[in-house]
């Protein structure tokens, strides 16, 4: 229900938090688009943002609408966080500046080139594996399976205690929203799993020369002590794994609901990039973040106040038809430029290749291998306060 704040804002009671919004939240962004540029939301005392615009004006803006407050609904300078601030995630400049400058110092386009052809082999042995099995879990099979056998190898993890790694990931996605059920059973599921996490982010504990190691050297080099450098690495294991599975997985559900997409990406495997694309814009793993206002502001004619969380609806703002032709289709050709599943401006996905390169390399190996991927039961959502994904996907593959 719509009704409007002092200021004439228009004032909404929905709970983006709430089950049934996580679990199918489009009517409720068609509601927040079509409210106005800037809503308020009585519920959690926050402002919102859906549509394309608005959503890129405050990423785009990191000076009024900052990140070292927390990009979840806490505010860092009234609630101590949790765990000790992301250097990048939860930094602004001069800080965030150097920290991600020491990260895209290593994950360059050179780098990602040497991985291409490791990953795209253990994706065929991947596939091999479970298209001769027919009948799978797409989550656990190819969406888990797949980046949690070349991401921890691709850090220079430890065989042992890989486990840990979605539940921890899972939890601090969780604790980007309010104290929910969703952020008290994942702090409970995942706390164990946070201290093998840091453990593995210590100088010294990594073997290899994988990306661990490789920013521990270029954190030293760039005079950072070996607990911020510990702090950079997590960065990496709290973001890079639950978002890669989910965007795999989100990817295995809308080709499986949408056979003839799945029969052009069969017929072009070259499409699995393309495809893994259009994914992140119209299911995105990632919905949503909080900024906070530096200052008093006004954006699309809306006076904002200091201090104030905004959340942006990075998922309608990918739906929004101000933007999109015909946005509710899943179309793998379609030109996805400017979708914001990856964020925009100065903190956009640092991972954002690595990111592309599993997805293109599965799916790709996919569309070679199996020629009809078809849903057998009952998609399981796995509710996350940030997160967009899925808990199992039966599904049935036909071998080429
Ligand atoms: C996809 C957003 O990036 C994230 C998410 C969660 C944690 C961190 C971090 O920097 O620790 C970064």
């Amino acid at each position: 229900m719509t009704t409007t704040t002092e200021f004439g804002i228009p004032a909404l009671d929905l709970d983006p938090f709430a089950d049934d919004f996580l679990a199918d939240p489009y009517e409720a962004h068609v509601q927040l688009r079509e409210s106005g540029p800037v809503t308020w939301l009585n519920r959690y005392q926050v402002w919102a943002v859906a549509r394309h615009d608005e959503v890129s004006q405050v990423f785009a803006d990191h000076e009024t609408f900052i990140s070292s407050a927390g990009v979840g609904i806490t505010d860092f300078r009234k609630d101590k966080p949790w765990r000790a601030p992301s250097l990048l995630l939860e930094a602004d400049p001069p800080e965030h500046t150097r920290a991600r400058h020491v990260v895209t110092s290593i994950l360059n386009p050179k780098f990602l080139r040497e991985l291409k052809a490791g990953f795209q082999e253990r994706a065929e042995h991947v596939v091999e594996r479970v298209a001769a099995r027919g009948d799978i879990d797409g989550v656990k099979d190819l969406a888990e399976a797949y980046p949690l056998e070349v991401f921890p190898d691709f850090v220079g993890l430890p065989k042992d205690g890989r486990e840990n790694l979605l539940p921890y990931g899972s939890m601090v996605f969780n604790t980007f929203g309010p104290r929910n059920g969703h952020f008290e059973k994942a702090m409970e599921k995942g706390s164990q799993a946070a201290g093998w996490v840091m453990e593995q982010c210590q100088p010294g504990a990594l073997q290899g020369d994988g990306l661990g190691n490789r920013i521990h050297a270029a954190a030293a080099e760039a005079g950072y002590a070996a607990e911020d450098s510990a702090r950079l690495l997590r960065s990496f294991l709290s973001a890079g794994v639950d978002t890669t599975v989910h965007g795999i997985g989100n990817a295995l559900l809308c080709l499986a609901q949408h056979p003839e997409q799945y029969r052009l990406l069969h017929n072009d495997p070259s499409l699995a990039r393309a495809a893994f694309e259009e994914t992140i814009r119209y299911e995105s793993p990632v919905q949503t973040f909080f900024r906070t206002t530096s200052r008093e502001t006004e954006l699309s004619g809306t006076r904002i106040p200091e201090g104030a969380k905004i959340l942006m609806f990075i998922a309608a703002a990918n739906r929004d038809p101000r933007r999109w032709e015909n946005p509710e289709d899943f179309d793998i050709t379609r030109k996805t430029m400017g979708h914001l599943g990856f964020g925009f401006g100065i903190h956009a996905c640092l991972g954002q290749m690595l990111a592309r390169l599993e997805g293109e390399c599965i799916l790709s190996a996919l569309a070679r291998r199996v020629q009809k991927i078809e849903i057998i039961g009952a998609p399981v959502q796995q509710l996350n306060n940030t997160l967009r994904g899925l808990d199992s996907l039966p599904l049935r593959l036909t071998p080429s």
